[in-house]
């Protein structure tokens, strides 16, 4: 796989009203990798007691795990499995440490974790990798707590009843944590965690579901958008190597100096869903291009935004104000005014357009300087080539 020297092409910087962000130290390309990113945490975002139904994945490295795989237990547990003895050596040395297979074991046998909502389940197993993490690599759990994201009150009762449970039943060995401290790491996780999706084949229902979460410490620089001039792919299941690594590729050429941002979530949800989830996820309020454009349309229009980049509207709600018909029918490009909806290009030629997939696309790296004229998504992997689009 291609590497980035993301050094050399991204530049962190600080901006008045979204703290540091990433901007481009050079011209970039459409389909350029700009970064690599190992992760310094990866948790497993199931339950504690998977259910049966659920696919299994390798418990280091969060390959799926197939009939054929030489998978080898855990020999203390047998609960966690491996898809073969590296993994299972590698993750004792860290993620899987005994003291991890202990607490994991214990929290297990808890039945006040289990009446608590599945989230806390998942954010005890991240609570239980971060203070592994300070144990086992130092330097990096000083990175984890120098990311953004400060205790907030609100968040408080699954910091305190987390913090009792992990303390009373599987404290870190020589490692005093507080309160403050289990606060701080669940607003760290809150903010910067990026998920790891199970393949598409395997989603039901159209739901896109997690398998694990990674923290990644240079991608948390990057600030949200909701018309993101760069997105994230994973190779989870096909990297030969550094599986779990993100790679960041440009969507379209931006000129030096342009802030990289990602989306933080699909792109096709409407105004008023992006607002409330960054509002109450990661506590601003955008005020991107589109969302300007977007905070003038009526509550009652754009739903949504289908795969051909066709503004849906919400059956349930009220019939539109007939003055405001044409920004329903974004695709139809002599329909809509430039004004109205600016943005419309974006869906057509970035959005995959695979049912439910509502991933983005980005041309592959260009090669000897020539750009791709194949797009991938970063959701399905399917690729379309630009002839598809026109
Ligand atoms: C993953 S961090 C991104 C890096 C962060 N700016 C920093 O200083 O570390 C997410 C946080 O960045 C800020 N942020 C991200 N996108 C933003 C935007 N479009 N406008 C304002 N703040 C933003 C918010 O505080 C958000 O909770």
């Amino acid at each position: 796989m291609l590497t980035a020297d993301s050094g050399s092409v991204l530049r962190l910087v600080e901006i008045e009203g979204r703290g540091r962000a990433l901007v481009a130290s050079q011209p970039l390309k459409a389909g350029q990798i700009v970064l690599q990113d190992s992760p310094i945490v990866v948790y497993s975002a199931f339950p504690l007691v998977k259910p049966q139904s659920s696919a299994s994945y390798c418990d280091n490295c969060f390959r799926i795990l197939s009939s054929s795989a030489n998978v080898v237990p855990c020999p203390l547990c047998s609960h966690h499995l491996f898809c073969g003895p590296n993994c299972l050596t590698a993750a004792t040395a860290s993620s899987h440490s005994p003291w991890v297979c202990q607490a994991l074991s214990r929290l297990r046998d808890c039945p006040s974790l289990f009446s608590q909502p599945l989230e806390q389940q998942v954010q005890a197993r991240f609570l239980i990798a971060a203070y592994n993490l300070a144990l086992v690599s130092p330097s990096d759990f000083q990175v984890l707590l120098s990311l953004q994201g400060q205790y907030s009150p609100s968040d408080a009762p699954a910091a305190e009843f987390l913090h009792s449970l992990i303390l009373s039943v599987c404290p870190p060995p020589s490692l005093p944590i507080s309160i403050e401290l289990t606060a701080a790491l669940l607003a760290k996780d809150k903010l910067n965690a990026f998920g790891l999706m199970e393949p598409i084949s395997l989603q039901q229902d159209g739901e896109r579901s997690v398998r694990a979460y990674g923290i990644y410490p240079k991608a948390s620089f990057f600030n949200h958008d909701c018309l993101p001039n760069a997105c994230r792919f994973d190779y989870l299941d096909s990297a030969p190597a550094q599986n779990t690594d993100m790679i960041v590729r440009m969507i379209h050429d931006v000129p030096v100096g342009r802030e990289i941002c990602l989306s933080y979530f699909p792109v096709n949800l409407n105004y008023s869903a992006r607002q409330k989830r960054l509002t109450e996820d990661y506590g601003f309020t955008c005020n991107c291009d589109r969302c300007k454009v977007e905070a003038n349309w009526s509550d009652n229009e754009a739903d949504v935004i289908d795969d051909n980049g066709t503004v849906e509207e919400n059956e349930d709600e009220e019939i539109m104000e007939e003055d405001n018909d044409e920004q329903m029918v974004a695709s139809e490009g002599d329909e809509v005014g430039e004004a109205d909806f600016p943005h419309a290009y974006f869906f057509v030629r970035y959005m995959c357009n695979r049912e439910n997939c509502w991933g983005t696309l980005a041309p592959l790296p260009p090669s000897n300087d020539v750009q791709s004229k194949v797009l991938e998504c970063n959701v399905c992997g399917n690729h379309k080539s630009e002839e598809d689009m026109c």
